[in-house]
C-alpha cells in the first residue's frame, strides 16, 4: 500500500519509503529501497548521492508517481495538484515541435499565453525558439528541457543528472545559468547526481544514500552561502564531506 497526496503549499516534499524491490529476471525479488526517509524543506534545493545502481532513479520514478508499486509514502510540496518540473539525462522534446511549442505544451491552462522572453534569454535560447530539437547540440537541449521544467513555475523541480556528458565548460555554465533562474525564482529542488562537487556547487543540503538496499545514511548541510562557494571553499567542504562519509561513494 502507498500513499501519494498533495498537501499545503508551503509544504516540504517528504519521502518515506518502507520497501521498494523489483522482481529479478532470474525469480524472486531484488530489494532497492528500504527504510529510505528524507524531507526537503520549501525552496531547499537538495541533492542526492550515492553508489552506482544504489535506487537514486527509482526513487525520483516514486516521487513523480511513475511507479505505485511500492511501501510507504511520498508528501508532495504544493496545493491541490502540485506543479512537477523535471530534467532527466535525456532531454525527451518532442522533434516535430520547436522549443518554444516544446516548452508552452508544458505549460498548465493558468499559464498558457506566458511571457517566457525573460526565461529564453536567461537561458540563453532568445534566438533558438523556433528551431528543432534535431537542430541543438546536447547543451542546448538541456538548456530548452530545463526552459520547459522552470516555465511551469513548478513547486518541486525535479533533476536526474541534467548536467552528465556535458563538456565541464558547457556543464559549469548551465550549472549557473541554473543558479541564477533558481536564486531568482526559488522552488523545492531534488537533484540526483554522481558528481559530488556538483552537488557542493549547487546544494544546500546532501543526502548520502548506502548500496542496495538504500537508507539514507547520513545528510550533509551546507551552510556557506553560494557566492562565497569559490574554489577553495568548495575543496575545504569536500574533504570534510569525504571525512564524513569516506566509504560511501
Ligand atoms: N524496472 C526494473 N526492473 C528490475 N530491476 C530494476 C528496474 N529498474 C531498476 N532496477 C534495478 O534497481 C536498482 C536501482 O536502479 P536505479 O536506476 O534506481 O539506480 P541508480 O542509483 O539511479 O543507478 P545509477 O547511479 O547507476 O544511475 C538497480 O540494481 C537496477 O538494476
Amino acid at each position: 500500500m502507498n500513499t501519494l497526496r498533495p498537501v499545503g503549499a508551503d509544504a516540504r516534499l517528504e519521502i518515506e519509503i518502507r520497501r521498494k524491490s523489483f522482481e529479478a529476471s532470474r525469480g524472486g525479488s531484488i530489494d532497492v529501497l528500504h527504510d529510505l526517509d528524507f524531507a526537503v524543506e520549501q525552496n531547499e534545493f537538495a541533492c542526492l548521492v550515492g553508489p552506482s545502481g544504489c535506487g537514486k532513479t527509482t526513487t525520483l520514478r516514486l516521487l513523480l508517481g511513475l511507479d505505485h508499486d511500492f511501501e510507504g509514502r511520498i508528501k508532495l510540496p504544493g496545493a491541490g495538484e502540485p506543479r512537477i518540473g523535471m530534467v532527466f539525462q535525456e532531454p525527451i522534446l518532442l522533434p516535430w515541435r520547436t522549443v518554444e511549442e516544446n516548452v508552452r505544451l508544458a505549460l498548465p491552462k493558468a499559464l498558457q499565453g506566458k511571457n517566457l522572453d525573460h526565461l529564453f534569454d536567461a537561458l540563453g535560447l532568445g534566438k533558438l525558439r523556433a528551431f528543432y530539437p534535431g537542430e541543438l547540440s546536447l547543451g542546448l537541449a538541456r538548456r530548452a528541457a530545463l526552459a520547459r521544467a522552470l516555465a511551469i513555475e513548478p513547486d518541486l523541480l525535479v533533476l536526474d543528472e541534467p548536467f552528465v556528458s556535458l563538456d565541464e565548460a558547457t556543464a559549469q555554465q548551465l550549472r549557473h545559468l541554473l543558479l541564477q533562474i533558481w536564486s531568482e525564482h526559488p522552488t523545492t529542488v531534488l537533484m540526483v547526481t554522481h558528481n559530488v562537487q556538483e552537488a557542493i556547487m549547487l546544494a544546500d543540503r546532501i543526502f548520502v544514500l548506502s548500496p542496495r538496499p538504500s537508507h539514507v545514511v547520513g545528510s550533509f548541510l551546507i551552510r556557506v552561502p553560494r557566492q562565497s562557494r569559490n574554489p577553495q571553499v568548495r575543496s575545504d567542504i569536500l574533504r570534510s564531506f569525504h571525512e564524513r562519509f569516506p566509504t560511501q561513494l
